[in-house]
Parts: structure tokens; C-alpha cells; sequence
């Protein structure tokens, strides 16, 4: 087929991710003419299998830890089941609405949605093959590779063959597994698993590393295994998985290595949490002349811009740190450069959430990261008890702590496991954005029962300035 027949456009994206989308309908509304190519998840990852459908089932579990607790609350609840059906149907409702709101956001924008998998035929060119066998050949002044990652399911011997759940398949469990092996404990292996033994399933995590979460500093770390315990999930660390017999749903077995000793898990259902993979693979990006690293992801500069002209990376694909509210911020620096601006992803803030019950939440600086980076700094730290919040609550657990500057007021990081750490980190972002010192947390009125509330004792304990 000819240059010719292809049909032309403005922008072209690959994937509907959080970038990309966003990217579309902004140049849809400034007159362009977009096309979005989507072959499975409208909108991507997070609406539909990811973020927020995990968030809907945690909350399901949240409520049955309550039911669990109810004689602490002075509530007799004698007779009550958990009916994971019905839970599936609650957030197969709730993606069904983001869903519309997806197509609506398509239609009224003017962004053209192309259902089908694309991949490059030549610089700039784009091949989409519809589910209907059809094929289209479109080309882009400008074109964002926008493809995310998805579940990594290594070579351990018969791990492929037992056919794991990934989180994909465990967000639509609609019976309880007996018995969940979990293999992973980072953030998917213990969002999930913390989930599933709520809804009253036998849960074992088996985590390769000596620690949970191991980037994170041994305080926290420590404090996480203690919860998971306490709500009777075995947690087996430093555990090196040999090989899988049998199939997930069924009946599983894994056999591990572990303090030296060789151990047997049985189970009913596995679920592999153990990183992910970029879809950038099969796609021809040698033919449009974008390189990749050696991790896999889309080589891109700060800008965000590919080895080949014209063409953008976003989100996971681009190795961008995987999360959400990171894939927005590249849709703001692509959109910023296209106007001419100069905004790129370098220094720029990477605030996250761990949504287990209680969350963990962090922004800047560990004080791992800063001892070896040989940075010193002034520490405070408090129980999450000193918010008094937390105690209305039933909800004490935890701790947060700040990393200061040892001659200056500025804060260095930020870390929060406890209840509503989530939103904690707002405040303090917003204060180590500006540059403002520590004592604007320390000296704000904030309302009293809230949260925020904590911020103030926190932030009042940090030791005096090194002279
Ligand atoms: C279980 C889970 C929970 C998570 N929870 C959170 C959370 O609470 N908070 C948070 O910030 N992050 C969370 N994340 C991470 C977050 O989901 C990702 O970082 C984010 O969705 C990545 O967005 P993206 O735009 O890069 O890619 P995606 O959203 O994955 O979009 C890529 C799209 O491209 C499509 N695609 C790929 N290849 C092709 C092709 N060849 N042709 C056509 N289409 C293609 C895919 O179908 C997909 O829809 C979670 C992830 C998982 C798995
Ligand atoms: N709340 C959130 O923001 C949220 C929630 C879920 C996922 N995410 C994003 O998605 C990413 C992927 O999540 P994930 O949990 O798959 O990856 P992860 O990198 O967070 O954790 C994977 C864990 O599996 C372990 N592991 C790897 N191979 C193993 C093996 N063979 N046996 C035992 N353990 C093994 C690793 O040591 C690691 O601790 C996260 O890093 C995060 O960026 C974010």
C-alpha cells in the first residue's frame, strides 16, 4: 500500500493510557485531528484492571474488616457472608461507568477511538488491525507510543504451566480461593493478598528479598510484616521459588528454598505479583527508528521525546516510575513542549501509595536513599497515635516520620504508615514544592479531629538545627 492511502492525522496514539488519552482529547479540542488505537482496555490500564478497580475490591475488603471487628464497635453481626460474586459485581459496575465516561470524553472531544492492535509499518506509520479482521494504515505529524507494561510472569519451572492469576484475573475472583499462594511482596502481592485474607482466604506471600517492600526503609518494612501477620497471613521472605507443580484454580504446589531449607507450599490458587514487562515488543518500533533500553522500555530525554522525530513516549512504556498520576504528569510535559515550553521530567516529584489497610504512603527521601547518598538530615518521627484522629478511629497503627534538612527547613522526605497516609502526602508535597520550611506544617491550624492534625506533632518534633 502507497503513502498515499494512508490516512492522515495530526497525532496519532498507541495505547489508550492515561498520557495518551489525555493528549488526544486536548488536541481534538484545539482543532486537531487525533486518533486513539486501543486493542483491549479503553482508557487503559488503571480504570479497567489496574488502580481503581483494586481499589474498589480493597475497599470491599476494607468494609468486611469491620464486620470482622464489629464487637469493637459495639455492633452484634452474627450472621454475615462474604459473597464474592457480589463483590466482583460492585466493581464490575464502577468500571462499567469509567468506561462511559471514557467513550464520552472520546465523543465530545472529537478524538477519534480506533479499536484494534497497531504496531509501526515506517516512521511516523501505523498499521491497526480491528477485531473485525479489517486493516487501516494511518500516519502522524506527531505519534505517542503509549503501550504500558503487563504482568511478568517469569521462567520458574512449571510457573507458566499452572496458569497464575495475575492481578487481572484475581480482580474477578467470584468465589474465594481455599488458599492463595502469593508470589511477590510488593505492592500488587500485598494490596491483593491483604484483600483476599480479608474475604477469608488462607493467604501465604512468598517474597524473594529478606523484606517486604525491600526499597523502603527496615522501620517501615517491619511494620508492614507486623500487620500481615497480625491479620494471619504467612509471610515467608528471602524465599527463592525452584519450581510449580499443578494449575491455579485447582490444586497448586510450590516448591522454594528458604533459610536454607527446602520447603512445600499446597495451595489452591497462585498468584504472580512479581513485576512487569513493557509492551513494547512486536510493535516495529526498529522500522520507525525508536530505540529501546535494556530494560525494555522506550528510550526517551526528559522532554519525553523518542530516538526518532516526531515521536513521543509516555507513561510505563517510557519507563516513567509506574504509576498513575506519573502517566498524567508526562501527558502535562508533552503537552507543555508542544506548545513550545520547555517542561521536563527531570527532579520532578514521585509521591506514591501503597493502598494496603493501613496505607503506606511516601514522597522524597528515605532515609535509606539519604545515608546512601551520604546526605544527612534532622529525623522526627511519631506514632500515627499522636493523631487523635486515628484513636475516634480504632485505627492507631503506624507511624510517620520526616526527613529535614540539618542546617536548613526544608523537608527532604516524607513517610506515612498508617491510616489515611494517602492523603497526608498532599500537605506535604505542596509545602517541599514550594520550598516553604518545615514550620509552615508545624504552625498551620488544621482542624481538629483531622488527620492533617498529626502534621503538627510531627513536624514540632523535628531536633534543633545543626549549628
Ligand atoms: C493491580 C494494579 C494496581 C495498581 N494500582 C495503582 C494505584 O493505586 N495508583 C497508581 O498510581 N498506580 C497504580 N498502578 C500502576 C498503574 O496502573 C500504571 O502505572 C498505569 O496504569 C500505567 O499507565 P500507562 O498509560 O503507562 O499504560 P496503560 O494504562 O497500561 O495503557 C496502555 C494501553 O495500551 C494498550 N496497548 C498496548 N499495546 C497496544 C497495541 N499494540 N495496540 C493497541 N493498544 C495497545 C493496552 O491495551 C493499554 O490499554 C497499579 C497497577 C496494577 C497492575
Ligand atoms: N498503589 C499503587 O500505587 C500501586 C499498586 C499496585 C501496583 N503499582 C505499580 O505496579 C508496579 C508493579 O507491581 P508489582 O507488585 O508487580 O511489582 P513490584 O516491583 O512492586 O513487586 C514485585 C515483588 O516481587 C518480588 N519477586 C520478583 N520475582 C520473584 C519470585 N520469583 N519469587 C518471589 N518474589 C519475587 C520482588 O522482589 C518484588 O518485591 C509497582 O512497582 C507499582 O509501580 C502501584
Amino acid at each position: 500500500m502507497s503513502i498515499s492511502s494512508r490516512e492522515e492525522y495530526d497525532l496519532v496514539v498507541l495505547g489508550s493510557g492515561e498520557a495518551g488519552k489525555y493528549l488526544a482529547w486536548t488536541a481534538a479540542k484545539q482543532g486537531r485531528r487525533a486518533a486513539v488505537i486501543e486493542r483491549q482496555y479503553i482508557g487503559g490500564s488503571c480504570p479497567n484492571i489496574a488502580c481503581l478497580p483494586s481499589k474498589n475490591i480493597i475497599h470491599s475488603a476494607k468494609v468486611a474488616s469491620y464486620f470482622h471487628r464489629a464487637a469493637e464497635f459495639g455492633i452484634r453481626a452474627p450472621d454475615w457472608e462474604i459473597a464474592m460474586e457480589a463483590v466482583r459485581e460492585r466493581k464490575r459496575k464502577m468500571v462499567s461507568g469509567l468506561l462511559d465516561m471514557h467513550l464520552e470524553n472520546f465523543q465530545k472531544s472529537g478524538a477519534e477511538l480506533i479499536l484494534g492492535t497497531g504496531r509501526f509499518i515506517g516512521p511516523k506509520a501505523i498499521e491497526v488491525k480491528t477485531p473485525e479482521g479489517d486493516t487501516r494504515q494511518l500516519l502522524g505529524k506527531q505519534v505517542v507510543i503509549n503501550t504500558g507494561t503487563r504482568a511478568r510472569v517469569d521462567d520458574t519451572p512449571g510457573l507458566a504451566e499452572a496458569s497464575p492469576l495475575t492481578h487481572i484475573e484475581a480482580l474477578e475472583l467470584d468465589s474465594i480461593p481455599k488458599h492463595l499462594i502469593v508470589l511477590g511482596g510488593g505492592y500488587i502481592g500485598l494490596e491483593l493478598s491483604q484483600a483476599m485474607r480479608r474475604f477469608g482466604s488462607r493467604v501465604t506471600v512468598l517474597e524473594r528479598n529478606e523484606r517486604l517492600v525491600h526499597s523502603e526503609d527496615d522501620d517501615v518494612t517491619e511494620a508492614l510484616h507486623g500487620l500481615f501477620l497480625d491479620e494471619g497471613i504467612e509471610v515467608l521472605t528471602g524465599t527463592h521459588v525452584t519450581n510449580v507443580e499443578g494449575r491455579s484454580g485447582q490444586a497448586v504446589t510450590v516448591y522454594a528454598e528458604h533459610s536454607g531449607k527446602k520447603i512445600t507450599i499446597h495451595g489452591t490458587h497462585l498468584l504472580a505479583a512479581t513485576g512487569r514487562l513493557p509492551n513494547t515488543e512486536g510493535i516495529g518500533l526498529e522500522v520507525a527508528g525508536v530505540d529501546v533500553t535494556e530494560r525494555g522500555h522506550v528510550k526517551v530525554n526528559e522532554r519525553l521525546e523518542t530516538t526518532a522525530p516526531d515521536i513521543w513516549a509516555v507513561g510505563d512504556c517510557a519507563g516513567s516510575p509506574y504509576f498513575t498520576h506519573i502517566g498524567y504528569d508526562d501527558f502535562r510535559i508533552v503537552r507543555d513542549n508542544w506548545a513550545g515550553g520547555n517542561r521536563t521530567t527531570t527532579g520532578r516529584q514521585v509521591p506514591y501509595c501503597m493502598f494496603t489497610d493501613p496505607e503506606l504512603a511516601r514522597v522524597g527521601l528515605s532515609e535509606k536513599e539519604a545515608k546512601a547518598r551520604g546526605a544527612s538530615y534532622r529525623l522526627a518521627k511519631v506514632p500515627m497515635a499522636a493523631a487523635l484522629r486515628t484513636r475516634t478511629l480504632g485505627e492507631t497503627r503506624g507511624f510517620m516520620k520526616a526527613l529535614v534538612e540539618p542546617e536548613g527547613d526544608r523537608i527532604l522526605g516524607f513517610t506515612a504508615f498508617g491510616t489515611g497516609a494517602g492523603d497526608l502526602l498532599a500537605p506535604v508535597q505542596i509545602v517541599m514544592q514550594a520550598g516553604l520550611p518545615f514550620t509552615t506544617l508545624r504552625d498551620t491550624i488544621f482542624t481538629h479531629p483531622t488527620m492533617p492534625e498529626g502534621l503538627i506533632a510531627l513536624f514540632g518534633s523535628v531536633p534543633a538545627r545543626v549549628t
